[in-house]
C-alpha cells in the first residue's frame, strides 16, 4: 500500500494473508485475500500462477503483522484453489482475475469469528458503488514501487472509485480496462495498492455496511498520475462465487 496508514487487523478483520510454502520449509508472502464465509476466501487468480495443489499455500487470519506467523488458531491450510475458468492475461490487464480458496485449520475446522476474524459482506449482483465513495484498500504490499521489502505491518489506504468512462480514457488505460473491472484512485494520486497487495480487498460502505467491492488486480506503477488501481469488480462475479461456494 502506497500512502495510507498502518491499521490493526481489528479494522480489517476479513483480511487474509496468503503465503507460499517452499521446499525446505520456508514460506514467502504471496498475496492478500478476503474472508467471505467461514470456509471461503476470495483472492486474485493471478496470485496462483502454475496452479499447484493447495498444500503449497498457508493462510493467516487475524494477523496485523506479516511475519508474526504465530500459527495456532489463526493459521489455515488451503484445501482447494478454484481459479476463474476464463482467467487470462491481456497486454497489461488481467481478465476474470478472481479465485476462491477453501480453508481448513489443522483440526479440519473453518474460521471462527472473533474480534480479529470476521467475514465481509458481498455486494448484490451487478450493484454499483456510489461514485466518490471513500473506499478502503488493505494489504502487506510495497509502500513504494521501488521498494523490494514488504512492510511488517498491515496498511490501509482510502481511494475513490472512478467511472469506467474516465478509466478507459486514452491517457488512463484505454480499452485495456473493461466493465468487469473497477478503477479506484486517490484524488491527488497519493495512495494506491501496489505489488503484493494483489488479491486483497477494496471495501466500500454501502447502506451502512462494509461491502467487498473489488479484489486488487493490476495497475501501472503505484500511485502514478492517471494510472489508477484496477480491481476485479466483485458484483459482476456473484453468480460465479455462488456457484462455487
Ligand atoms: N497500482 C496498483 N494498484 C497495483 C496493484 C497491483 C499490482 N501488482 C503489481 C505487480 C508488479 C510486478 C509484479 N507483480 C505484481 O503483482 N503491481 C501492481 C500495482
Amino acid at each position: 500500500i502506497v500512502g495510507g496508514n498502518t491499521t490493526p487487523i481489528e479494522n480489517q478483520p476479513w483480511f487474509a494473508a496468503i503465503y507460499r510454502n517452499h521446499l525446505g520449509g520456508s514460506s514467502s508472502f504471496t498475496c492478500g485475500g478476503t474472508l467471505i464465509s467461514s470456509c471461503w476466501v476470495v483472492s486474485a487468480a493471478h496470485c496462483f500462477p502454475k496452479i499447484k495443489r493447495g498444500e503449497n499455500y498457508v493462510l493467516y487470519l487475524g494477523q496485523s503483522m506479516r511475519k508474526s506467523q504465530t500459527g495456532g488458531d489463526s493459521q489455515f491450510e488451503v484445501e482447494q484453489i478454484i481459479l476463474h475458468e476464463n482467467f487470462s492475461t491481456g497486454a497489461i490487464a488481467y481478465h476474470n482475475d478472481i479465485a476462491l480458496l477453501k480453508i481448513r485449520s489443522k483440526t479440519g475446522q473453518c474460521a471462527e469469528p472473533s474480534r480479529v476474524v470476521q467475514t465481509i459482506c458481498l455486494p448484490k449482483a451487478y450493484e454499483d458503488v456510489p461514485s466518490g465513495s471513500d473506499c478502503e484498500v488493505t494489504g502487506f504490499g510495497l509502500e513504494n514501487q521501488n521498494d523490494y521489502l514488504y512492510p511488517e505491518y498491515l496498511k490501509m489506504a482510502v481511494v475513490n472509485p472512478i467511472s469506467h468512462k474516465q478509466c478507459a480514457r486514452p491517457d488512463y488505460y484505454g480499452t485495456e480496462v473493461t466493465p468487469k473491472m473497477l478503477c479506484a484512485a486517490h484524488p491527488e494520486w497519493k495512495s494506491d495498492a501496489c505489488q503484493g497487495d494483489s488479491g486483497g480487498p477494496l471495501v466500500c460502505p454501502i447502506d451502512d455496511r462494509m461491502v467487498l467491492v473489488g479484489v486488487v488486480s493490476w495497475g501501472i506503477d503505484c500511485a502514478a498520475e492517471n494510472k489508477p488501481g484496477v480491481y476485479t469488480r466483485v458484483s459482476h462475479f456473484l453468480p460465479w462465487i455462488q456457484a462455487h461456494t
